[in-house]
């Protein structure tokens, strides 16, 4: 069952894009991809959300979202002040391991970061990636900052025995400054895991097919074109649904 889940250092650094980049690399090495944004808050109910962002860069993917809530909070708080019910990391869970029969590779966005609450218990996307045994793939900005946020994100990930598939910077500025350049081997340091890519500043602002033709050159292996399936294949069984 080939799942990823994409989590970053916090929100707006670019996991939509990166989720858009591995998926697009994905479908142009002839795979099948389903897209699951975990819980969608900030979106209208008429607005495209993250997994259609997704499907609108890298191309026809399945897209899944469990939930929406209108206002642009932590999901356990928009779904309390909307009255509706949240979303549980189980159902996100069940969720991903239903698209992983019928797809080559499902990649689960989080909303903001690891321990962003879904739901009044604290169910959080790392429950998820734990009830799934599936790698976590961390997204971190590029510059001033990143260090400690990133091994915060990794050191909580480590202590809870998840998989640490590696890191892609969100956002690679045209012209990187100083702490950027040094963050290209201060990140790998911290986070013990890879670097695995950076996604150029602007590319979510490229046309569909710029894209899809650039994002494959953004990521290092096992994300990139050779494609490794086993890379993502989770450790266990997936929990019954
Ligand atoms: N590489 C990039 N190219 C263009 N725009 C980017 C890039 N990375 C991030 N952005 C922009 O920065 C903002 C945040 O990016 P994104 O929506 O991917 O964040 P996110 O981490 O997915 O946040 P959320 O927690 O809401 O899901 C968006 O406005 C997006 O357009
Ligand atoms: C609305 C936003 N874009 C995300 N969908 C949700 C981010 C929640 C972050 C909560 C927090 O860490 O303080
Ligand atoms: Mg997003």
């Amino acid at each position: 069952m080939p799942v990823l889940v994409i989590t970053g250092t916090g929100t707006e650094v670019g996991k939509t894009v990166v989720t858009a980049a591995v998926a697009a690399t994905a479908l142009a090495a002839g795979r099948s991809v389903a897209v699951l944004k975990a819980a969608q808050t900030g979106v209208g109910p008429d607005e495209p959300g993250d997994a259609a962002e997704v499907a609108r860069l890298a191309g026809p993917v399945t897209t899944a979202e469990p939930a929406r809530y209108p206002e642009p909070l932590a999901p356990a708080t928009a779904a309390r002040r909307a009255g509706r019910a949240p979303v549980h990391p189980h159902e996100v869970a069940e969720a991903a391991a239903k698209l992983a029969t019928e797809h080559d590779l499902v990649l689960v966005e989080g909303a903001g970061g690891l321990l962003v609450r879904f739901d009044a218990a604290g169910g959080t996307l790392a429950d998820a990636a734990g009830l799934l045994s599936a790698p976590v793939l961390v997204v971190a900005p590029a510059g001033l900052g990143t260090l400690n946020s990133t091994e915060l994100t990794a050191r909580e990930l480590r202590s809870r025995g998840l998989d640490l598939a590696g890191i892609v910077i969100g956002s690679w500025p045209a012209a990187p400054d100083l702490a950027a350049r040094c963050n290209l081997a201060d990140l790998p340091e911290v986070a013990a895991a890879p670097l695995l890519g950076a996604v150029p500043a602007g590319s979510g602002a490229l046309s569909p097919t710029a894209f899809r033709s650039s994002a494959p050159h953004w990521l290092a292996p096992p994300l990139d074109g050779g494609w490794d399936a086993e890379a993502f294949r989770v450790r266990e069984a997936p929990p019954a649904s």
